[in-house]
């Protein structure tokens, strides 16, 4: 069998669909996207497409090996999401082609069901429990929302308690009936971040992710050493290169590579390993869509330190198409009380409604993270 062609699609919300062709007409799908930068990482696909055309896709191993060190360069969002989409579409090749989900293929399961977790927009506490309490009726107990507004790097004691009002509204509302991780989302700067988590603690939250930016990784040691809260990050890493320093200097207690960021399954399940070594849990990241969604299950039930699930049903992102809208078989990620059940069906385990992809990505919008600016004209972190 070789590889044949690779075809992107750009798609809405902000997503970009790959297929990969072979020449005995297996196809896989992978989703290559870094959010903000479809046409970026797309440009990246198709360079690296000289690594793959004419090549047996069943070599994933050499493949991925060849795609990351045939640079001079590499690493870095953009390569390594063109890597992550290409590494997902081979290995949901391999699956057709013998029959198998690709958990099948990394060992079998370890676990019987996963644990979702959802997002939870807005930033007034009567905006987050509202939005809380409907997304407990669709039976989901785990969530995840940001952990605060704009934040200067020396910020008023104000500004703090705003944030942790929000918190506090959540715990009075629903008590220790839920759970939810605060996502610092790079916005606290290391100054601020231990003034806000001691002010949390509290509240108990399940983990605060990204505590400070990821070139910042060099204050999660000190911060853990500060608190009780689990800390968490892994959504601005890109390979096990990336995690090894932090897992070595310890701090974070939950990991989060992107499915679709960090060179797909075949470098996320070594990450997990890695991370398992040093009792640090697995949480994928995954705003994104169904492509990247599989492919995080497929990990997860595979690593015995998988502990939580992001999807996107729902999300705030997701203006202009759903989580399911471009799957034909929807109900094999339906949600069973907050968890989902491994992909049945050989290779990712999605059957992408290709017709619909095709159609919808000669509109695809060209989405852009909004631009933040202090009260001074300075820019702000997202
Ligand atoms: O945890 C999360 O889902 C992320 O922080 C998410 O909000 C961002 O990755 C966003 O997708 C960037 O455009
Ligand atoms: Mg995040």
């Amino acid at each position: 069998m070789k590889v044949t062609r690779l075809t992107t699609y750009r798609l809405a919300p902000r997503w970009m669909f790959l297929k990969i062709d072979t020449d005995e007409g297996v196809s896989g799908w992978g989703e290559p996207v870094i959010e903000g930068r479809a046409r970026s990482v797309e440009a990246a696909v198709h360079e690296l497409s000289d690594c793959l055309v004419g090549q047996d896709p069943s070599r994933i191993n050499d493949l991925w090996q060849t795609m990351y060190r045939s640079g001079f360069y590499r690493g870095g969002p953009i390569l390594m999401s063109a890597i992550a989409g290409i590494d997902q579409a081979l290995w949901d090749i391999k699956g057709k082609v013998l029959g198998v989900p690709v958990y099948q293929l990394l060992g079998g399961l370890v676990r019987d069901r996963m644990r979702m977790y959802s997002w939870v927009g807005g930033d007034r506490p009567a905006e987050v429990v509202a939005g809380i309490r409907k997304l407990q009726e669709a039976g989901f107990d785990t969530f995840k929302l940001n952990g605060c507004e704009k934040m200067g790097l020396v910020d008023s004691s104000r500004t703090v308690d705003a944030a942790v009002k929000v918190v506090a509204e959540i715990r009075e509302t629903f008590g220790h009936s839920i759970e939810f991780g605060l996502d610092f989302h790079g916005r606290v700067a290391a100054p601020m971040a231990a003034v806000l988590i001691k002010e949390l603690e509290p509240f108990r939250p399940l983990f605060i992710e990204e505590p400070v930016l990821a070139e910042q990784a060099e204050h999660y040691p000190r911060l853990a050493a500060r608190t009780s809260i689990p800390l968490a990050a892994g959504e601005r890493m890109f390979s096990r290169f990336d995690f090894k320093r932090v897992f070595a200097a310890g701090g974070i207690s939950i990991a989060q590579p992107d499915l679709s960021h960090a060179g797909g399954i075949t470098e996320c399940h070594k990450i997990a390993s890695m991370a398992e070594a040093y009792d640090i849990g697995l949480a994928p990241h995954c705003p994104l869509g169904p492509l990247a969604l599989a492919a995080s299950l497929h990990v997860d039930f595979v690593s015995r330190n998988a502990v939580l699930q992001e999807q996107s049903m729902g999300i705030h992102y997701n203006e202009g198409a759903e989580l399911l809208d471009y799957v034909l078989n929807k109900d094999d990620f339906a949600f069973h009380d907050g968890h989902m059940l491994p992909p049945t069906k050989p290779g990712l385990g999605v059957i992408v409604n290709e017709e619909l992809v095709i159609e919808r990505s000669k509109s695809a919008p060209d989405w852009r993270n909004p631009v933040w600016r202090h009260e001074d004209g300075a820019i702000a972190e997202w």
